[in-house]
């Protein structure tokens, strides 16, 4: 307990510094600008047993507290990433991160939790929960898990409840394209939001139309475009605006909120945006590659330097790129996620003639917060408070596990980044913790580098130096929504509340 009366550090009462007594080594980081997604301010954070204790100006310390200097640096959420494949069987393969390795490299960039996929095994998904529990037993990062729903039958739909009642899913994605793979019919899909909304658990949707897109695969393939940007050329965003707008109207039909994934296009965004000025309950999460990257890469004449960008929805011409970014800027999305589905350039070269067999995926878990921070504040486009919201707090209200994460709070989880504005980081495979050999981000150099992160109140990225610990992540479950799904209202009623410094409560 924390009380200034216990004379442990000489210190009266009335005095401004705070007391803290320490039994144990614990972790204090001095002298930096704590932000959160709505309160901004000079603090010291107190550290114990993985919990944020103390967030206040001048904290006094017992002698066996390590310090850590923050002066002049950003201390905030550590990331969360809402959208990771990890050891996913894909096309024939599997995406190349493990739990273990993209967990790692997530924390060398400043992510401290992500939320994976978990996939059904032949449309059966107590089945594919149990092996994705498996998988992330090596995990050394926190983690949570969406479930994909690939098929529709009485079983998907107990299976649901299950997971929803019994094992901390709140989340299920829905995949409109993909056909003969993932891909559900709007029939099915209908199904699914009704559940969903039965159980109070938040629908996502991959938004391409599977039929169109079929269609224009083998057109293409049959005009002899072989190469990856037959990718693009078959997938165009006309695809992922017909069904972003299709998947919008299906959910207000049923009257059930939306969270739209990988938004990658103008097509995309005008619909989101009309539903939002309606005030239809939709969320829309872009990802790192649609904001950073256009469609040229593609055109590479080396196959392997074209294919490491090919994923699903494409990444879009010029010009999507930025009306993404400020769609961020202004809140008609909300938060950014990766779609990290890294493949080495050996399984990628599976599509070397024919674009159709190319793993679609890219890498992102490590490079996002450094991408954001360069995209949106170092342009201007946003405030470091906004950054907070859009790559961790929005993340955590969403998925209601807000304030134990997403927040620099007492009482929150101790995962925290600390951000020097002032040194430069440069994204290369030669120095990257993901393990593939490509980069989609090489070379882009940011004013702006996570020194440090702390996740479950250990150090573990420190200038440089990994300190993880196979097997130290922990499952955390996403408890349902309310009927009025409660965890989308706080994202509105964040913006507007005020941070109390004096007794350190959220009015
Ligand atoms: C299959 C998975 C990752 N791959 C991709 N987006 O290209 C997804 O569609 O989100
Ligand atoms: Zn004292
Ligand atoms: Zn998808
Ligand atoms: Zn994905």
């Amino acid at each position: 307990s924390f009380s200034l009366s216990d004379g442990m550090c000489g210190l009266e009462p009335t005095d401004s510094l705070q007391c803290v007594t320490s039994t144990s080594s614990k972790i204090l980081v001095k002298g930096g600008t704590v932000v959160n997604a709505d309160y901004q301010q000079n603090a010291d954070v107190y550290i114990e047993d993985g919990i944020i204790k103390l967030v206040a100006p001048n904290l006094k310390v017992a002698d066996d507290v390590r310090i850590i200097d923050a002066a002049g640096k950003f201390v905030m959420p550590g990331g969360i990433d809402p959208h990771t494949h990890l050891e996913m069987p894909f096309m024939g393969t599997e995406s190349a991160d493990s739990f273990f390795t993209g967990q790692a490299a997530a924390l060398a960039g400043g992510t401290t939790m992500h939320i994976d996929f978990a996939l059904p095994i032949d449309g059966d998904l107590a089945a594919g929960y149990d092996i994705w529990a498996k998988k992330a037993k090596k995990s050394c990062m926190d983690y949570g898990f969406h479930m994909a729903v690939t098929a529709w039958n009485d079983k998907v739909a107990k299976d649901m409840e299950i997971l929803v009642k019994e094992k901390g899913i709140n989340s299920f994605k829905f995949f409109l394209a993909y056909k003969g793979y993932f891909m559900v019919t709007d029939g099915e899909f209908l199904q699914g939001l009704r559940k969903c909304k039965e159980l109070g658990a938040l629908p996502l949707v991959h938004a391409e139309n599977g039929d169109a897109v079929a269609e224009g695969q083998t057109r293409i393939f049959e005009q002899g475009i072989t190469g990856p940007e037959g990718h693009p050329l078959s997938r165009p965003s006309v695809l992922e605006g017909e069904a972003t707008g299709r998947a919008i109207k299906l959910a207000h039909f049923v009257n059930t909120p939306l969270y739209v994934v990988h938004v990658m296009s103008i097509d995309a965004l005008d619909e989101i945006s009309r539903a939002r000025a309606q005030g239809i309950r939709v969320v829309g999460e872009p990802i790192a590659s649609g904001l950073a990257l256009n469609d040229s890469v593609h055109w590479h004449s080396d196959f392997q330097a074209a294919a490491k960008y090919v994923m699903s929805p494409p990444i879009r011409p010029a010009g999507h790129d930025k009306a993404l970014q400020a769609a961020l800027a202004n809140g008609v999305l909300q938060l950014v996620g990766t779609d990290h589905c890294p493949f080495t350039s050996e399984q990628k070269a599976a599509g070397k003639h024919d674009f159709r067999k190319i793993p679609n995926g890219l890498n992102g878990i490590e490079e996002r917060m450094h991408l954001v921070w360069d995209l949106m504040v170092n342009s201007g486009k946003i405030s470091v408070k906004d950054y907070v919201r859009i790559t961790s707090t929005a993340c955590a209200q969403i998925y209601n596990i807000y304030p134990q994460k997403g927040a620099v709070l007492p009482g929150s989880d101790a995962d925290i980044i600390i951000l020097n504005p002032n040194r430069t980081t440069t994204i290369s495979a030669k120095t990257h913790h993901t393990t593939i050999d490509t980069n989609v981000y090489e070379g882009w150099t940011i004013k702006g580098n996570i020194e440090v992160t702390i996740s479950q109140g250990k150090v573990v990225w420190d200038n440089g130096q990994l300190n993880v610990e196979k097997g130290a992540g922990r499952y955390i479950p996403m408890p349902p929504f309310g009927p009025l799904f409660d965890g989308l209202e706080k994202l509105d009623a964040a913006r507007l509340r005020s941070y109390n410094p004096v007794d350190r409560t959220i009015v």
